[in-house]
């Protein structure tokens, strides 16, 4: 991964009428790299971006693009004058332009030829599934559509710095998946960073080469997926990430976190079985044993019906406070 940091926000406290939003962040974020914001709602992530971008200004701390400061020490550099591309809930769409023209609008701007720019434009478009939306204004467009045009011109930009804010949040799950793909590859091939912000662990998880999880304006904890999954530093910043149960250690000396696939049907814990949740490529079963309740995840359909006496086996597990 490349050293130098593309972004740095160091000490970011942010208020609203003395309404304290971020009590003191500090992030970077490096060229290439996918930074996934991860937290509930209210927890901080549009005040942090919006704020990086410019929009709000800090009570105290500083934002840094390139090694520039850009708020909070002297005078702050306008959202416009910043190298970033920001792509947020609402996309304020030009009424005038065609879906082609707005995506192509970027290109135009660094003084690619017309012909060139919606070249370029279309290309993007037809990777988003789009092309044939072409010659579409804002008004012709469903609320969908509107924001994979939004999408797609802040693809063409070529800026150092993504921002992100629930950008899918309105897509079905295979256009969302199609932007993703998209968003990494592009990433790859221009080495600018991005922060993605989002309340969807799978879609972070996915996505990101490190998660920030976010609590009431705090950071909790940063790591890669794999930490954040599988090491959280609580049980708070473990559910943020998906299903925890947690139980005692067969000796009684700690409390022990246990993801669904941590623990498997079979073996000498004895437990009955409490529910049973068939879920397609899975099924969950919820164990009660002598050392706690846990939910057990096993490829295939339910092998157990509820009320079933079973045994199982802890495989691994994360001592948690
Ligand atoms: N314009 C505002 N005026 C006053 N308080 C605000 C304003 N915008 C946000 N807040 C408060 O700041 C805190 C952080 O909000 P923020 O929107 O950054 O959270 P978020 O994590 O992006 O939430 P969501 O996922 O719901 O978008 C919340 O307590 C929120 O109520």
């Amino acid at each position: 991964m490349p050293a130098e940091p593309v972004l740095e926000v160091t000490d970011l406290v942010v208020e609203y009428d003395g309404t304290t939003a971020l009590a003191g962040v500090t992030l970077e974020v490096r060229s290439g790299e996918v930074l996934a914001l991860l937290g509930p709602s209210g927890s901080g992530k549009s005040t942090l971006l919006h704020t990086v971008a410019g929009f709000l200004l800090p009570r105290s701390g500083t934002v840094r693009l390139a090694g520039t400061t850009v708020a909070g020490d002297g005078r702050p550099v306008a959202p416009e004058r910043r190298d970033l591309a920001v792509v947020f809930q609402n996309y304020a769409l030009w009424p005038h332009l065609s879906a082609l023209d707005t995506v192509a609008y970027p290109a135009r701007r660094r003084g690619t030829g017309r012909k060139q720019a919606r070249a370029e434009a279309l290309a993007i478009l037809d990777r988003l599934r789009i092309a044939h939306l072409a010659d579409r204004k804002p008004a012709e467009l469903s609320g969908g559509e509107q924001q994979r045009v939004g999408l797609a011109r802040a693809l063409a930009r070529r800026a150092s710095v993504y921002l992100f804010d629930e950008p899918t949040a309105h897509l079905d799950t295979h256009v969302r998946g199609v932007f993703l793909e998209e968003l990494v590859a592009r990433q790859r091939d221009s080495g600018a960073a991005a922060v993605y912000a989002t309340h969807d662990a799978e879609e972070a998880l996915g996505l990101a080469d490190r998660v920030a999880l976010l609590r009431e304006g705090r950071l909790l904890q940063v790591g890669t997926p794999q930490q954040i999954y599988g090491e959280p530093v609580d049980l708070f910043a473990a559910r943020l990430t998906g299903p925890a149960s947690v139980v005692d250690a067969p000796d009684g000396s700690a409390k022990l976190l246990v993801r669904p696939g941590w623990a498997r049907l079979g073996g000498d814990v004895d437990g009955d079985l409490r529910a049973v949740w068939f879920r397609g490529p899975h099924s969950d079963y919820l164990v009660d044993s002598p050392l706690g309740e846990l939910l057990i995840r096993e490829p295939g359909a339910p092998r157990h019906p509820v009320g079933a006496r079973v045994g199982w086996t802890l495989e691994r597990s994360w001592p948690i406070g």
